[in-house]
């Protein structure tokens, strides 16, 4: 029955080439995402996938439908022979899945991500192509279900490679754990998926669960692709399935029940404990030496740090539940990479249709489902159809949190994340956390640790004015006037309302002006209790009260905090060219 369905499918796969592919099948293309390209050689019929994801070429759910697709296609092109999968990342071939999809997942996204990671293991594993794996760098769990679903391994010394699931806490679904005892046997298997364990390439080799061991393993797996190819394809592809029929059928009997088990079993307090354990490891094992706590924001942070790389490009950053009306007017204005956090199932099927209306225009159309949304943040003046005016950059971002005892705002850390110092941009960081434990730390690791009120994260605006002067509608609203109105409880609000310490602390700021840092900042506190370290750790905090301020002050705070910082510095240079002070 199973082979019957198979050599239905070759036959009618015939009939769709052509239509499945575009006509300049051959020659390199890249993903949407370019987070890998393919290259089909019309020589040989073999096409080189090589993933390019940085930092770890880790599956996100994009990811994973991107390429996907792409082997799907493959897999229906008739001048298609070959398929060999690699990486452009010097260590890693791949990571395995994207740690982040599961941990404190959304559900709709959590069963689309499974249901895909399946799709994709069922593309590879019932591939009619010869697939080979040139292991170039380190290939754990999901990494090693997407070699394992190939045909031939080879892998280059020293990395590693196995499934490892089990030190995550978490447990490798059974159609991989078949194709495993199908490549190196049951007791094998069963004592490294236990253990979790991890093989460097030559103990791998030792094992089967490699093939060959080569310091090229691309070179070596074409190769060895030319030996495969000397056979007649049919004879080939129906010995593949005899062998991995059964399997692939069981998976497919199995995969709803896989699927609905993968979503109740990750979401689980004890799973996601351990994940969160586990991302923290994965992060102290680099030795960073900023103190964090993974949290949110980290993820967040963790999470867009790589769309940043090209200044080059427009982007927009829009993290928070709208309606997509911004998302949209940015892309009408030439804006090339949108990220959008979503967390409110009613605007999905708008968020969809602007994803499907501007699909090429989109380089990365992310969301991150485990924001928040709190209504009152909403940027109402956003929605203007005004953008011809905008900057080239802006980014905003929200951070959300919904769980306050885990939260922990590294400001530092932001910081170095973010290259704040790419020209005009505003950078709004909103949050709503109800008493948060924030980390405040300067550039000399001076570190203090305080409680802040609720909402007082919400006065954490941090923006260019000059670039506010630009887009009228980005002035501060009166949404933030109420806001800051409401609850003053920061001590940087207090002294912008203050017109008498405000005075007194212009005398201070001007008697101190190019004084040691160290000696200025206890100074100012005598004046206003944490107005140092709240300064530090906004890297100058501007509320909306800021327009009605006179900028020689403001301007002197940001000389004094900034003595250390470009930052600032570069804010000052904006702020002089503008303003004379
Ligand atoms: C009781 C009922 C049971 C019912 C059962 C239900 C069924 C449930 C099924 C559940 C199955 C789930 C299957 C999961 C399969 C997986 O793939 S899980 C993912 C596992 N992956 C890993 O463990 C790999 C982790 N990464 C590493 O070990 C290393 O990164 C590396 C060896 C790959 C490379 O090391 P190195 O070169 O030193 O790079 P790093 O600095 O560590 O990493 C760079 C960068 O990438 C981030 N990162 C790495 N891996 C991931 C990942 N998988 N996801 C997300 N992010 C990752 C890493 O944190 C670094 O980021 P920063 O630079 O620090 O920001």
């Amino acid at each position: 029955m199973f082979l019957r369905n198979v050599m239905r499918k070759i036959a009618s796969q015939k009939s769709l080439n052509g239509l499945a592919i575009k006509k300049n099948y051959f020659g390199t293309t890249s993903s949407l995402l370019d987070d890998f390209s393919i290259n089909a050689n019309e020589k040989t019929g073999v096409s080189v996938i090589t993933m390019s994801k940085t930092p770890a070429n880790s599956l996100n759910l994009e990811f994973i439908q991107e390429l996907s697709m792409a082997i799907q296609k493959l897999n229906m092109e008739k001048s298609c022979r070959g398929i060999i999968l690699t990486s452009s990342l010097p260590s890693i071939f791949s990571a395995g899945l994207d740690i982040l999809e599961m941990y404190q997942p959304e559900p709709d996204r959590l069963e689309k991500f499974w249901t895909e990671f399946q799709e994709i293991w069922l593309a590879l594993y019932s591939s009619p192509k010869t697939v080979m794996s040139a292991i170039n760098g380190h290939s754990p769990a999901g990494g090693c279900i997407i070699a394992l679903a190939t045909d031939y391994r080879i892998m280059k010394p020293k990395f590693t490679i196995g499934l490892n699931e089990t030190m995550l806490g978490i447990v490798a679904p059974f159609w991989a754990e078949d194709s495993m005892k199908a490549v190196i046997g049951q007791r094998r298997s069963e004592y490294s998926l236990q253990l979790g364990k991890l093989y460097t390439a030559e103990e791998a080799l030792q094992i089967n669960l490699i093939d060959e061991i080569s310091d090229n393993p691309l070179q070596a797996c074409e190769d060895e692709m030319m030996n495969w190819l000397k056979l007649p394809d049919h004879a080939r592809t129906l010995t593949k399935f005899q062998n991995r029929g059964h399997i692939i059928e069981k998976m497919k009997k199995g995969r709803k029940e896989d699927l609905e088990k993968f979503v109740k079993f990750i979401p689980r307090e004890g799973i996601q404990m351990a994940l969160g354990t586990y991302l923290d490891n994965l992060k102290s094992r680099k030795k960073k030496q900023l103190k964090t706590c993974v949290s949110d924001v980290e993820l967040i942070v963790r999470k867009i740090k790589y769309n940043l790389e090209d200044y080059t490009k427009t982007t927009f950053f829009y993290l928070g539940a709208q309606d997509g009306i911004l998302a949209e007017n940015l892309i009408n204005s030439g804006c090339k990479k949108v990220i959008v956090t979503e967390h409110k199932k009613s605007n999905e099927e708008h968020l969809n249709e602007i994803q499907n209306r501007f699909r090429e225009k989109f380089l990365r159309f992310t969301r991150f489902p485990n924001s928040r949304i709190i209504e009152e943040y909403k940027l109402d003046g956003l929605e203007e159809k005004n953008w011809h005016t905008q900057p080239k950059v802006a980014v905003i971002l929200t951070l959300l949190t919904n769980d306050r005892s885990k939260l922990s705002l590294n400001s530092y850390l932001l910081r170095k994340q973010f290259p704040f110092n790419f020209g005009r941009t505003p950078i709004f960081l909103l949050t709503d956390n109800t008493e948060s434990k924030v980390i405040l730390m300067n550039e000399t690791n001076l570190q203090t640790e305080k409680r802040i009120p609720s909402r007082a994260l919400s006065y954490m605006f941090l923006y260019d004015r000059t670039l506010l002067a630009e887009i009228p509608r980005l002035k501060p609203s009166q949404k933030y006037t109420k806001l800051i109105k409401i609850q003053p409880k920061s001590d940087l609000v207090d002294l912008l309302y203050d017109e008498d310490k405000f005075k007194e602390a212009e005398v201070f700021l001007k008697h101190f002006f190019n004084k040691p840092y160290e000696r200025v900042i206890p100074k100012i506190e005598k004046i206003c209790p944490n107005l140092g370290s709240e300064l530090i750790d906004m890297n100058i905090t501007m509320l909306d009260r800021v327009k009605d301020l006179d900028f020689r002050i403001i301007g002197e705070i940001f000389r004094l905090v900034a003595s250390n910082d470009n930052y600032s510095r570069n804010i000052i240079r904006v702020l002089s060219s503008r303003h004379e002070f």
